[in-house]
């Protein structure tokens, strides 16, 4: 569903961004894009959004080429960014009539509904709502598009602890197979139990690409008082020191994300101990 193949992008009078960059999907994940401040996650969805333009390399969402922005593609994808963008002089349901007809599968009853869940006044001015609100809106507007990619940047920056809570629970339920969901974001506790993927960005590469469930297999995250000597990676924290094993006959835990991001991001080759990787990924 998308592919990118030696993909190169820098920002004119600055150093690359993207060099040679790989990356495969497929549909019917939602897919966790990790990475530090700088590392480009937006600069990525906006190229495979088509709003930015790689300087070299094949790019294919969808089957399309992005950058010639036909409107068979932009009417299945839908972008969200992190700042505000809705018009600030329609109310919610406003907007949505405009929207929705360049959005075949639009859904208006899931909108309302996602805005009552939300507890988002849809005949207010956009305006005249808070930051989280407006985000809100624009995360409703997502969910009912019914297009098969939707790309979400920092989708939980600025909402309040029910609203990251009501977020999670749409996004798993509202959401059919056939559709994909990129979340960049890089606050990964917000997205525990939600992803199916994650993938992480770094100097210019994915360094990781890998379901949840193959790291649950092939890791073995914990916690001890004392060093691990056959840790892959570990590091203290207050309540000791936290380490990944490559797991044997451990018992299943629970991915600590933000342990794998320190470990892959300080260089350790995580994805080796993987059962299964993306080809693409370096
Ligand atoms: N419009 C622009 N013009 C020039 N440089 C830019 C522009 N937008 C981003 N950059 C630069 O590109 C790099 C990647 O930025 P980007 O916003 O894609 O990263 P990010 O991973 O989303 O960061 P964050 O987590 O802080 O949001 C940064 O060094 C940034 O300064």
């Amino acid at each position: 569903m998308i592919q990118v193949q030696n993909l190169d992008f820098s920002y004119p009078k600055k150093p690359q961004l993207f060099s040679k960059l790989n990356w495969e999907s497929s549909t019917g994940n939602i897919i966790g894009m990790l990475g530090k401040n700088g590392a480009g996650k937006s600069s990525f969805l906006r190229i495979l959004a088509g709003l930015l333009f790689p300087d070299n390399g094949q790019l294919s969402v969808l089957g399309f080429s992005p950058e010639e922005r036909a409107s068979a593609f932009l009417q299945e994808v839908f972008f969200v960014p992190n700042e505000n963008y809705l018009p600030g002089h329609l109310s919610a349901e406003r907007y949505r009539q405009i929207l929705q007809p360049f959005y075949p599968r639009f859904d208006g009853e899931t909108f309302s509904q996602l805005l009552d869940r939300f507890e988002v006044n849809s005949q207010e001015k956009i305006k005249n709502l808070s930051f989280g609100q407006q985000k809100k809106v624009g995360l409703a507007m997502a969910l009912s598009s019914g297009c098969a990619l939707i790309l979400l940047d920092e989708p939980t920056n600025g909402l309040d602890i029910s609203g990251k809570s009501a977020f999670r629970k749409e996004l798993i339920s509202v959401l059919s197979e056939d559709q994909t969901v990129i979340i960049a974001t890089h606050l990964i506790r917000d997205l525990e139990n939600t992803l199916d993927r994650v993938m992480i960005l770094d100097q210019g590469q994915i360094k990781l690409d890998a379901d949840l469930s193959d790291l649950a297999d092939s890791l073995h995250f914990g916690i001890s008082q004392s060093a691990v000597p056959d840790a892959i990676f570990s590091q203290s924290s207050a309540l000791g020191v936290q380490f990944i094993q490559a797991r044997t006959t451990q018992a299943q835990t629970v991915v600590n994300l933000e342990l794998l991001f320190e470990g892959v991001t300080s260089g350790v080759p995580i994805a080796s101990f993987l059962s299964k990787t993306n080809s693409l990924t370096t």
